[in-house]
Formats: C-alpha cells, structure tokens, sequence
C-alpha cells in the first residue's frame, strides 16, 4: 500500500519533470526556427552585399547604361502613356527610368516635387503582368493616388486602418489566389511591419509569380538622417529579403547623399539604378557660372558670400564650388553655434574664400574687404536683397553683385513668405525687379526706397548690356494662358507653375498656330506667367500638404480683360539668346581702366617669379586702386603709398608700368573717380535648367 503510494508519487514528479522539458523542447525548436530564419536573412543580406561591392568597384550606381535606348515595350509604353495615363510626353528622366524598371532592375529616384515620379512606377506597373505593391507613409496622399488611378480606369486599391473588411478580403483574395482586378495596392508601411497576416498573404503571391514590382514613396522617410524620419519605414528592408526577384523603386524629391546612401542600404538596393533630377533646385549650369564668375574675376581669394535660398541648398552649392576648387564653407541656422563660429573665422580670415549661407548668415558680419555678392536664387523683398547685396565693398572699393533669376524661384519663395505681412507684395516687388530688361538698377533701387532716381553711370547689366531686345506681343499667348486656367478651375483643377507651363505647351501645339502669334521658349513662358501675376491677371494660392506648402496658379482679378484680349501683354526678351555671360563680362570690363589691369597683369607675373605667392601679397586689390588713383610716378611717391617693403621688393617694375600708362598726360583720373563711388552691380539671367 505504501509502495503504491510511493510510486504514484514518483510517477506525479516524473510526468511534470517531462512536461517541463517539453516546454524547453518546443522554446528550444522555436529558438531553433527563429535562428534558421535569421541565418537566411543573413545569408541574403550577405550575397546582395558581396555583388554590389563587386559591382561598384567597377560601376558606379549612377546610370551607365543607356536607358533611353530600343526597347520591346516601347510601342505598349508609349500607347499606355498616352491612351491610359492622357500624357502626351515624357519629361526629364521618365522614360529612362520606365526602361530600368522594366529591365527588371532596383532604381532610385530623386526628382523634384511634383516633376512626375508617380508616373515612374505607375505605367511599368500596368504593363508588368501581376500586382505592384506602392508603400506610402500618408493615407491623404494615397487616397488621392488611389482615386486618381481610379478615374484613368486602373484597377488600384489601397490597404490602411480605414479599410473596411469586404474591401480587405477581396485584396487578400487576390494577393493570394489571383482573383478579382488588382493592379496597384497602396498600403502604408505599419502594414509591413505589424500586419502577419498581411505579410503571409503578399508572400504567397510571390509565391504564385503574381508580385511584378515593389514601390517606396516619400523613400526619404527611411533615413533618419532625413528630415521625416518614419520609424515603421526602417522595416522595409525585409521587402527586398523577401522578394529579392521583384525590382524595386524607391523615390523621393528631397536627398542628400548621406540620405541616398543611407536608403540603399535600409532597403537593401545595391545595384539600383540612380537617377537624380532635381531640377528646381541647384542646377549645374548656374553653378558652373557662379564657379567660372568666382576663378576667373577673383583668383587671388578675395572674400565673397553667395547666397541660398534653404540649407539643404547652401550645403549641395558648398559642395559643388568645392568641387570646382574654390574654397567654399557653408553656414546655415541649423549648424550649431561653435561651427558657425567656425566658418565665419576661417572666412574672416580669409583662410577660405566664399562662404555659401541662408539669410542667417549676414547679421554682425562687418568684413571689409567683400568683393562679391552672388544671389544663387531669388531674395524675398528688394530691402533683403539691398541689405544682402550691401554686404559687398564695404570698404569703397569696386564690387560686384550677381543675382541668378529664374522665374519658377518666385512660386518657390511666395510658398515660404505668404503667410508673413505683406509677404507676396515685397516678393512681387523683386520679381518685377528680377524680370525688368530695361531699367537701371540703381534707378529701380531709388525708386524702391523712394529717393530721387540716381542711375547708375554704366555699371549694371540693363544699362551695359550689348544685348538687343525686342518686345513680343503676349496678348494671344495671355489668352491661352486664361483659358487654359479657366477651363482647369471648372474642372477643379489647379496647376503649379511648372505644370502650367507644360499644360500651355501642349494647348499651344493643338491651337493650330493658325496665329500670328509667336512661338516662346519654356523659359519666355515662365516668364509671361509670372508677368501675368504681378499684373494681377493671374495670382498663386497655396494648399498645404504634410510636407510642403504648394504654390498654384489661379485666375486673378484681372483675368476677363486679358481673356477678352483688350489689354495688349508685352513680353519683353533678347533678340539673340546670348549666354549670359556675355552680359556679365560687358559690365565688368567696364570698370577696370587699363592702368588697374596692367597692375593686375604685373602682380600675377611677379607672382609667378616668385614661385607662386599669392598675386595679392604682391599687390592687394586696394593698393592697385590706390595706385590707379594717385599715379605715383617716382619711387618716393610709390613709399608712402604702398610702404617700404613692397617698394624695395617690385618698386621699380611697379613704376615702369606707371610711366608706361601714364606717362603722356595722367589721364586715367577718369576711371579713379568713378570707380570710388560706384559699386558694379551686376545682373545675370539664368533661365538654363538641367537637362
Ligand atoms: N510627362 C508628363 N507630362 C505632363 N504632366 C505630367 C507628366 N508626368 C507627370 N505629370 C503630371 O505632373 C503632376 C505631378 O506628378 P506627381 O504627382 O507624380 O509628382 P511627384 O514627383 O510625385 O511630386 P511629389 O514629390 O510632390 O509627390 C501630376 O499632375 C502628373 O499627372
Ligand atoms: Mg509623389
């Protein structure tokens, strides 16, 4: 009896002891699954390493290939974008990226807001057999996709909280079995990192080959480096270890290169195709300009500021004159303090040359010696760009202002200034400034503030350009431009800037041109829409989204006149397209006389005789106006106006150049004069953008 006891006991202890090693065997073999898991991840994630190290040794990721090449899809793409899309012709970059894409390779987009990236994986994915998944991080923006693709007939869904279930079931349904129509599913990314269920359903249609293409939207929102970091974006990696078959396409408007490379490497995408197309915003053609203005006039690191419209910009223009060899800091409000501090002392110092800042880089500066002021884009008010520009020649000597217009600057400042007190009007006053042809600057500047009008004596760009001008007569283009808006507000249509200057083309090309009417250029009219606003014909509104304020252009009060036609529109342009260059160097050659240039000329020799010290150790700027005003003719003269050092070293040279120029009557006095008060005030155009 008590055996029995006993041994029931023992068999009570033996069976729980067996139960609590099942337990550990199954957290075991789960420990056990998970790892398995963990290694394949890692022994994909390791491959797709390995090849793209091999691939970017030897290319790198920016497109080599030519992708605007034959293609079999060719005729089904364009037919799709015309017949589906209604889009008559690609803009920059589209076409190639389509082609990419359907060659199966990852691509990375970087293209400036509203410059089409939807388009990019929208068409590949109606022409993909299958489904295209589309990752984006608001519900506002995909309804709106999702209602669009809608309205073109295209099969497309979306996958969110608000979902409701018999929507949902018919998405699983054909994710997983192929039923129904589906073509695009948008789905936020919490779906990918917290719905299973969501997940399991995508994998089989993999599974089935059913899955044509992955697209990641706002890809920005990957990097915390990014300035909209989305912690749920960081899951997204898992897609390419998932699906490593499927091409994917990842886009944005906004990337630096930390980002970029933070976001192949999220999203695990090697080998992806790169294309940048920013086009609003630092393009190359205004930077090879500023870099050409800054090597050739100022060689010997003589101090300027080139001004920036956002931080991300002053640092892309530091970085792109940096590359062309001239020694350029940035500074921007978003630096901290000691690094600011910094690149103001290096600067001051004349350690670098150019320091490349946003409008918080000015207040306290008291350098001298500014020998220009380059505007990379448009200031908001003439009082800001009189403040910014007054910067240079601070100490009465010769300098030179630049300012770089391009008409679409106007929608990108109006969008960050209309809410302040009269914002749009003091930015409208710019404008008008920007886009005058024919009025003294000076004068305008008088005019601004009110003064009695002083012009300018031959030293900006309206009164020393060579260039003719002829006025056109806008007033049919004016009228398509109305009609155009007006047909668009019926439909509740709004249109930026850029789109309206697309929409005028494609209007113009169908009106026949029975007219008389001239043919403009894309940048005349740019040009004519931002006259019509500052003529009240037209006028911007603003929409904001979670990312940017928008700037459209609607009908404004003055819109039945213009349609009517009774107020003839004159649009004022040049003749002969010069490059703008030419403009510049007509103002400058104007203010050296021939005395300072051959002074110029004396210390770049001796400077090279010297072995390569700087030419304005020689001879600073200030001491060859000095001479060109006082003429010295003898070595004691030279003394007291250059100092002993300089007079034993290359007095002698120095006064042989003076006898040279002046020897016959001193008349150089003319240039002296003028050259004392008068600050160059240059004006360049730049309607280029990349292409
Ligand atoms: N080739 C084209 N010709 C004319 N219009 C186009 C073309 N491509 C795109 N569009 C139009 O341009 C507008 C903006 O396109 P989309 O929304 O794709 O911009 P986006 O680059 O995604 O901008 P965002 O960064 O603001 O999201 C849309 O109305 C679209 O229909
Ligand atoms: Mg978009």
């Amino acid at each position: 009896m008590e055996d029995e006891e006993n041994i029931e006991e023992e068999l009570l202890l033996v069976e729980s002891q067996l139960n609590g090693l099942q337990d550990k065997i199954k957290t075991l073999l789960d420990q056990q699954e998970e790892l398995y898991e963990r290694q394949a991840q890692l022994k994909a994630m390791l491959e797709i390493s390995k090849t793209s190290r091999d691939a970017s040794n030897s290319a790198p990721s920016v497109a080599l290939e030519d992708w605007s090449g034959k293609f079999s899809w060719d005729s089904q793409a364009d037919d799709t974008r015309f017949n589906v899309f209604g889009i008559s012709s690609y803009r920059s970059n589209q076409r190639e990226i389509i082609n990419s894409i359907m060659s199966g390779k990852d691509v990375l987009v970087i293209m400036a807001a509203g410059g089409g990236k939807s388009l990019c994986y929208q068409l590949p994915a109606v022409l993909r057999d299958g489904i295209t998944l589309v990752v984006s991080p608001l519900l506002s923006l995909i309804q709106d996709q999702v209602m669009g693709l809608a309205a073109l007939g295209i099969p497309a869904h979306m996958l969110t909280s608000t979902t409701n279930k018999e929507i949902e079931k018919f998405i699983y349904k054909a994710l997983e079995k192929g039923e129904g129509e589906l073509k695009i599913l948008y789905v936020t990314p919490e779906k990918i990192s917290k719905s299973k269920r969501f997940m399991s359903k995508l994998e089989k249609c993999h599974h089935a080959g059913r899955l044509s293409l992955v697209a990641i939207d706002e890809a920005h929102c990957c990097s915390q480096w990014g300035h909209d970091f989305r912690p749920d974006y960081k899951n997204l990696g898992i897609l390419k270890i998932q699906f490593p078959s499927v091409p994917m396409i990842a886009l944005t408007a906004t990337a630096t290169s930390k980002v970029q490379m933070d976001l192949i490497e999220m999203l695990h995408i090697p080998r992806s195709v790169k294309f940048v197309y920013e086009k609003s915003s630092v393009g190359k053609v205004v930077i090879d300009e500023i870099a050409n203005f800054i090597s050739e006039s100022y060689p010997n690191n003589e101090s300027g500021i080139v001004y920036c419209f956002s931080r991300k910009e002053c640092e892309q223009v530091a970085k792109e004159l940096r590359g062309r060899g001239i020694s350029a800091d940035y500074y921007h409000a978003d630096m901290d303090v000691v690094a600011r501090e910094k690149v103001h002392m290096r600067w001051s110092k004349s350690k670098s040359q150019v320091i490349v800042g946003t409008v918080a880089f000015g207040m306290g500066i008291n350098k001298p010696d500014v020998r220009f002021v380059v505007h990379h884009s448009l200031s908001k008010s003439m009082e800001t760009y009189y403040q910014e520009s007054g910067r240079a020649g601070r100490d009465g000597l010769p300098s030179e202002c630049v300012l770089y217009y391009r008409p679409g600057d106007v929608p990108r400042q109006s969008s960050m200034v209309f809410y302040e007190n009269c914002g749009l009007q003091n930015l409208y006053d710019i404008a008008r400034y920007c886009q005058s042809k024919k009025n003294c600057r000076r004068g305008a500047f008088f005019q601004h503030f009110g003064e009695a009008v002083q012009e300018c004596n031959g030293m900006c760009d309206n009164c020393v350009s060579s260039i003719e001008l002829k006025d056109i007569d806008a007033t049919y283009h004016t009228k398509i431009t109305v009609s155009l808006l007006q047909e668009m507000q019926q439909n509740d249509q709004r249109a930026t800037l850029l789109q309206l200057v697309d929409k005028f083309k494609t209007k113009w090309k169908h009106s026949g041109c029975s007219n008389e009417a001239v043919d403009l250029k894309k940048e005349e009219i740019e040009q004519l829409i931002v006259q019509l606003i500052l003529d009240r014909v037209l006028k911007e509104e603003f929409q904001h989204t979670a990312y940017t304020t928008n700037a459209y252009v609607v009908l404004g009060p003055l819109w039945k006149p213009a349609l009517q036609g009774n107020r003839p529109v004159k649009l004022t342009s040049a003749i002969h397209s010069q490059d703008s260059g030419d403009r510049f160097k007509s103002a400058k050659r104007n203010q050296m006389s021939n005395l300072e240039a051959k002074l110029d000329d004396l210390r770049r020799t001796i400077s090279s005789r010297n072995g390569g010290i700087f030419p304005h150790a020689v001879l600073s700027t200030e001491q060859i106006s000095l001479l060109n005003c006082h003429t010295p003719t003898t070595i004691a003269e030279l003394e007291k106006l250059i100092g002993k050092v300089k007079t034993d070293k290359y007095g002698s040279d120095i006064i042989e150049v003076m006898w040279s120029e002046t020897g016959s009557g001193k008349d150089s006095g003319d240039g002296a004069k003028r050259q004392k008060k008068d600050k160059g005030v240059v004006f360049v155009e730049s309607g280029e953008e990349e292409g």
